[in-house]
């Protein structure tokens, strides 16, 4: 693999102290301390809106910080933009990627080096570079002169990965890598990992997943309310409920609220007839009742949210049929869909779904402005009000509904577009990886509501990368392997090593 520039041993790599960071009227960083160490992996934990963003914006230079100091191998060093920190080793795996989709692999992997200084003057030898580093991530498939663009998030993320390699990066931030991966995928992310950090290179890890903290991490520091409030944790030892503790100041338990008994009576609300879409999925059928919720567990690419979407309409089902209440939605017809009840809470939910620029509680009720009209005016009022009450229970913060939704942090921007779906009156709710880059206190109040709506008779349908989830919050399971369903019964007769079984059955051939 490649070579890197790494410190002397014992000292500490980088060092930040007392960092404050200020935007108008928030303090998202209160004197934040954090030390790294080379060849170590370090959690960054924190709940929606602590200021993990934000730290690493200050660290990868594209935040100047208000106070507080930066230590890199013992020296004094300004970060006033990315090429500073990038001179000095320091790299970053967005969750939202930088790359420039139009531009090949290899030119991603080197786009704004200095071709002379690299030697690479020509496209080949860029190209062959590329695959070199491509290959060492465990992803020599992956052709070095491929639009970016056309490859998977996952793939994507590879390549960001290899553009720090190739910068000789001696400390990778990665915020939430997994969340756009399946379980190989972040096996093998891990197996990357610990290459790299053999060989000295330290990691920045940043999830809400403190299952993967377990797996990975070394030393774990906490973020609450911008402020460091324990650092040097170990990350194997420390317990659950601490970790807890410590990021949102109580204890949590964390479980899923008790099913309620669906009755076998309640009329079938959902129905979904052999449908089939070319290359995404085939043969799909199944019925979700009012009270009921439907898991659809399976690896990312096993055709789950295609499914989602071509009930909903977004996509134009090849053959099948979607009724609802008894009545068939045409195929390739949201309008027909929405008008029949049918809402869905899409998988990208940032960018894509959010008017970033309006105020919280609009982005909330966008979707039901029918309920606060009254004689031809909007109730603004009442608007504020419902929207406030969800905000509460999904624990957005900051509280106020009337700061424009960019000023949030990425898990609370994705509590606003799941509160515009659950105001909805939906009579049949598609749940695309609900509690995604949402933190662990959050997810228990998501999981309460999800369940609150179904005791209410709407019918939902679940699709979740974490089986847990799906087992714990649907009563009845479809797993999914490569667009066709491979199981389907009742989540309590089967287990998390079952499904994963299922799921990852015949992958190897
Ligand atoms: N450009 C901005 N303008 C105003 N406030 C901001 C801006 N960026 C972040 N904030 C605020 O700073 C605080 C910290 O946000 P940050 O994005 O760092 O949180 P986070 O820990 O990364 O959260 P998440 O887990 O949701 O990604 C939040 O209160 C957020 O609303």
């Amino acid at each position: 693999m490649t070579e890197y520039d790494v410190p002397a041993a014992g000292e500490d790599l980088l060092r930040m102290t007392g960092i404050v960071k200020e935007f108008p009227g928030v303090r998202a960083l209160d004197g934040v301390d954090l030390d790294i160490r080379r060849g170590e992996v370090h959690c960054l934990l924190g709940q929606n809106g602590a200021g993990k963003s934000t730290l690493i914006r200050v660290l990868t230079g594209a935040h100047k910080p208000d106070a507080g100091t930066i230590h890199v191998n013992g020296e004094l060093v300004s970060l006033h933009t990315p090429a500073d920190s990038m001179a000095l080793g320091i790299a970053a795996i967005y969750q939202e990627l930088d790359l420039v989709p139009d531009l090949t692999v290899a030119e991603n992997v080197f786009l704004g080096h200095e071709p002379a200084r690299f030697g690479l003057t020509r496209r080949h030898e860029a190209n062959t570079k590329a695959r070199e580093l491509l290959k060492g991530l465990g992803h020599g498939e992956i052709p070095p002169g491929r639009t970016v663009g056309l490859l998977s998030a996952a793939g994507q993320q590879v390549v960001s990965m290899a553009r720090a390699l190739s910068r000789k990066a001696r400390l990778i931030v990665m915020d939430e890598p997994s969340a756009v991966l399946d379980s190989e995928e972040v096996d093998n992310l891990f197996r990357v990992i610990r290459d790299l950090t053999s060989q000295g290179v330290a990691i920045v890890y940043i999830s809400h997943r403190l299952e993967e903290i377990r797996e990975i991490g070394d030393r774990v520091t906490v973020l609450k309310d911008g402020a460091t409030v324990a650092t040097g944790l170990d990350a194997r030892e420390t317990p659950t409920a601490e970790l807890i503790r410590l990021m949102t100041g109580r204890s949590i338990e964390y479980v899923f609220p008790p099913r309620t008994e669906v009755v076998s009576t309640a009329p079938v609300v959902l129905e979904v007839e052999n449908l089939s879409r070319p290359r995404e999925f085939a043969g799909i059928g199944f019925s979700v009742r009012a009270g009921e919720i439907l898991g659809l567990a399976g690896l990312v690419g096993s055709g789950r949210s295609e499914v989602l979407e071509t009930v909903y309409g977004a996509r134009k089902a090849a053959t099948g049929v979607v009724r609802v209440d008894g009545k068939v939605l045409g195929a390739g017809k949201v309008q027909q869909a929405v008008k029949a009840g049918v809402g869905l809470a899409p998988e990208e939910r940032k960018g894509q779904a959010l008017l970033l620029d309006e105020a919280v509680y609009k982005n909330i009720t966008v979707s039901s402005l029918g309920r606060f009209a009254s004689a031809g005016f909007l109730s603004g009022h009442a608007e504020k009000q419902a929207a406030e009450e969800l905000t509460k229970a999904l624990d957005v913060r900051p509280a106020a509904v009337d700061i424009p939704v960019r000023n949030l942090s990425g898990g609370n921007q994705q509590k606003v577009v799941l509160a515009r779906w659950l105001m909805r009156d939906c009579r049949v709710l598609l749940l695309d990886e609900p509690t995604r880059g949402v933190d662990v206190g959050a997810r228990s109040e998501i999981y309460a509501l999800v369940r609150k709506l179904a005791a209410n008779g709407v019918a939902i349908v679940l699709v979740s990368s974490e089986v847990e989830e799906v087992l714990g919050l649907a009563d009845r399971v479809i797993v999914m392997r490569e667009g066709r369903a491979v199981h389907t019964g009742p989540a309590q007769d089967i287990d998390e090593h079952r499904v994963l079984d299922l799921v990852m059955e015949g992958s190897a051939v």
